[in-house]
C-alpha cells in the first residue's frame, strides 16, 4: 500500500519543502490557554509522535492543523503555503490531509467500500470504477475485502478502525493525522491497528500521531514531541527522547510508563 518508499536511513535530509510548518500557534478557550505558541516542522516521510498528559493539548493541536479548530495566533504552512489565511478554502485544505480520530467514524449507512471511496469520488472526482478498484485493493491489504459490501456494524472495533485508516489514506493525502486511534479499542484489538500504522510509516506516509502508546511511539516514530500544558517541552529523535530525555518534565512523564 506504500506510495513512496521511505529514503534509506543514511540518505541526505530531504531538500523538498516541509510537509507542515507551524509557527506560534496559540489557541484559548475563554481564559483557558490550551496551545501556547507551538512551533513544529514535519518533513516528508517523517513519523512524529505527539505525546503528553491528558489535557495537554494534543487533540486541539491536531485539530488546528486540519483547520477544524480556529487559531488565535500563528501560521500554518502546508506544503509551504499558508493555509491559516482566513481566505483559504478550508475544505480544499482538508482534502489534502487524512485524519483518523479515536472513535472510528465510519458512516454507518454506507458500505465499508463506499466509506473508503467516498472522498475520492466526491471530493477528488475520481471515477467510481477507479475509486472502487483502489478501495478494494486497500481493503484487501488489511484483510477486509470480504467485508467491502457490508455495513460497518458487521466489523469489530479493530476492523472498523483499520477501515477508517485506509479510508483516510485512500486519497493519498500529504499528511496523515492520527488522534489516539487505539484508545477506544479493547486491548486485544490494539495490535492489529498498530500493525497497520507501522506499515504505513514504513511505506513512507508522513504521519503525526497523538498517542499514549509509548512503546509504539518508541518503535515507529522518527521524532517524539512532548506537549506539556500547551507548550512543546521536548522535540527529539525517538531514541534520544526515551533514552536521554533532557527535561525534568519529560522524565516525570515517562516515569509513568514503566517498561518503556
Ligand atoms: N471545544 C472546547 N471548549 C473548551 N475547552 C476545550 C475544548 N476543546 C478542548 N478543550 C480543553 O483543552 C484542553 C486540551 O484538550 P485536548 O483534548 O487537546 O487534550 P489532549 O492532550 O488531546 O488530551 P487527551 O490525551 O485526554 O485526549 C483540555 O483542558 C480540554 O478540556
Amino acid at each position: 500500500m506504500s506510495r513512496t518508499e521511505r529514503p534509506a536511513a543514511d540518505a541526505p535530509a530531504p531538500v523538498a519543502a516541509g510537509v507542515l510548518s507551524l509557527r506560534g500557534i496559540r489557541r484559548a478557550f475563554g481564559d483557558h490557554v490550551v496551545l501556547r505558541g507551538i512551533d513544529l516542522d514535519v518533513a516528508p516521510h517523517e513519523v512524529v509522535a505527539l505525546v503528553g498528559a491528558s489535557g495537554s493539548g494534543k487533540s486541539t493541536l491536531l485539530r488546528t492543523v486540519n483547520l477544524l479548530e480556529p487559531i488565535d495566533d500563528g501560521v500554518i504552512l502546508l506544503g509551504g503555503a499558508d493555509v491559516s489565511d482566513p481566505r483559504v478554502d478550508a475544505d480544499r485544505v482538508r482534502a489534502r490531509i487524512g485524519v483518523v480520530f479515536q472513535h472510528y467514524n465510519l458512516f454507518p449507512h454506507l458500505s465499508v467500500l463506499d466509506n473508503v471511496t467516498l472522498a475520492s469520488r466526491l471530493v477528488h472526482r475520481v471515477p467510481r470504477a477507479d475509486a472502487e478498484r483502489r478501495g478494494l485493493e486497500l481493503l484487501a491489504s488489511i484483510g477486509l475485502a470480504d467485508f467491502a459490501r457490508s455495513f460497518p456494524d458487521r466489523l469489530s472495533g479493530g476492523q472498523q478502525q483499520r477501515a477508517a485508516i485506509v479510508r483516510a489514506i485512500a486519497t493519498e493525502p500529504e499528511l496523515l493525522l492520527l488522534d489516539e486511534v487505539t484508545s477506544a479499542l479493547d486491548p486485544e484489538l490494539v495490535g492489529e491497528v498498530l500493525a497497520l500504522v507501522r506499515s504505513l510509516a514504513e511505506g513512507g506516509t508522513t504521519i503525526i500521531m497523538a498517542t499514549h502508546e509509548m512503546a509504539f511511539a518508541r518503535e515507529v516514530a522518527d521524532r517524539v514531541v512532548f506537549l506539556d500544558a500547551g507548550r512543546i517541552i521536548e522535540d527529539a529523535p525517538a531514541r534520544e527522547f526515551f533514552e536521554a530525555p533532557r527535561h525534568a518534565r519529560t522524565r516525570e512523564f515517562l516515569a509513568r510508563f514503566r517498561g518503556v
